[in-house]
């Protein structure tokens, strides 16, 4: 299993300068990193920010979010092809949604190579005492990069003064009472934050959940070998679920069909499609708590 970091935050927060301190810590674990770099312009000015020798992908076309997730997939698959590494680190663009960036990493294909360490925000400390100047749709993206965060770096510390400090950690904290949260200077944190956090839903703790725990952006990966549905079972299924489940896909079992259907659910909505190919029947969800959440069932 390869662990996987998202680092999301806004334009400007420190993000390639995370990215740079965690490369140093990883290979300080004497672990091997890998790189995807994510900018929106056509030109990536911080890709100097990975030495050489470390593998590294570059999609410079638009937001990680927007391009569409089999691009993303098709990088990761060329990474996990061509390369050896332990540790995948993903920069996304300061315009990206958690929810949708974590969405595009998220494949049936590798779900069982890759272990979603989780989102790290890196949120500007100076910025956050100034939202109140930031457009209405700009905020909301801020606040939904911390809202969704496992590890939240309070950063540029160094600006704030002690009393500003306090008062931007509890704030953030109390936005999302879930993260673990550090106030950094040059986003440096320490490896043994990073490796605390966990975001994919393992068995065991799906059997240890509980109302109240695990109520992180999570995926899970579910494996239907041996079983098979209707698409009314699945439909039904899919409306007896909490709004906290925010993508489905993957390709489903259905009584009649020698190969599993591809599914996909997003914003209330699912959509089917034949596959030629016998794919293997997994569903990756994503959502908030999506460990505790009922499987689908067969009457026959
Ligand atoms: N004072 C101060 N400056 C910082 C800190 N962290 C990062 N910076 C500076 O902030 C600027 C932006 O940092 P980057 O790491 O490039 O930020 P980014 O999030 O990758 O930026 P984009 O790629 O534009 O989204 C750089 O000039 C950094 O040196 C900090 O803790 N304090």
């Amino acid at each position: 299993m390869k662990d996987v970091y998202l680092l999301s935050g806004f334009l400007g927060s420190g993000k390639t300068t995370l990215l740079a301190n965690m490369i140093e810590s990883l290979k300080e674990q004497g672990l091997k990193p890998a790189v995807i770099m994510n900018e929106l312009g056509e030109l990536n000015f911080d890709s100097q920010a990975v030495e050489e020798g470390i593998p590294l992908k570059e999609m410079l076309n638009g937001c990680i979010c927007c391009t569409g997730s089999e691009n993303t997939e098709a990088q990761i698959q060329g990474l996990l092809a061509e390369n050896d590494f332990d540790v995948l680190l993903i920069e996304t663009t300061g315009a990206a949604h958690p929810v949708e960036a974590l969405d595009a990493v998220y494949s049936p294909l590798f779900a069982d190579q890759l272990n979603i360490k989780g989102i790290v925000t890196v949120a500007d400390s100076k910025r956050w005492l100034m939202r109140h100047e930031m457009t209405p749709q700009t905020r909301s993206l801020f606040l939904e990069q911390i809202r969704h965060a496992h590890l939240l770096l309070v950063n540029k510390a160094d600006l704030l003064t002690e009393q500003e400090l306090g008062q931007v950690t509890y704030e953030l904290q109390a936005l999302n009472p879930n993260a673990l949260i550090v106030q950094t200077t040059n986003a440096k944190v320490p490896y043994s934050f990073l490796n605390k956090i966990q975001a994919t839903a393992r068995p065991t703790d799906i059997e240890k959940a509980d109302i109240g725990h695990h109520l992180h952006l999570s995926s899970r990966l579910v494996d239907f070998t041996d079983q098979a549905f209707t698409q009314e079972e699945i439909e039904d299924w899919v409306r007896s679920l909490p709004e906290t489940v925010y993508r489905m896909k993957g390709y489903l079992p259905i009584k009649g069909n020698s190969k599993p259907m591809l599914f996909q659910y997003a914003y209330g909505l699912t959509q089917w499609m034949p596959e030629f190919i016998k794919m293997p029947p997994k569903l990756v969800i994503i959502g908030d708590g999506v460990d505790a959440i009922p499987l689908p069932t067969t009457t026959l």
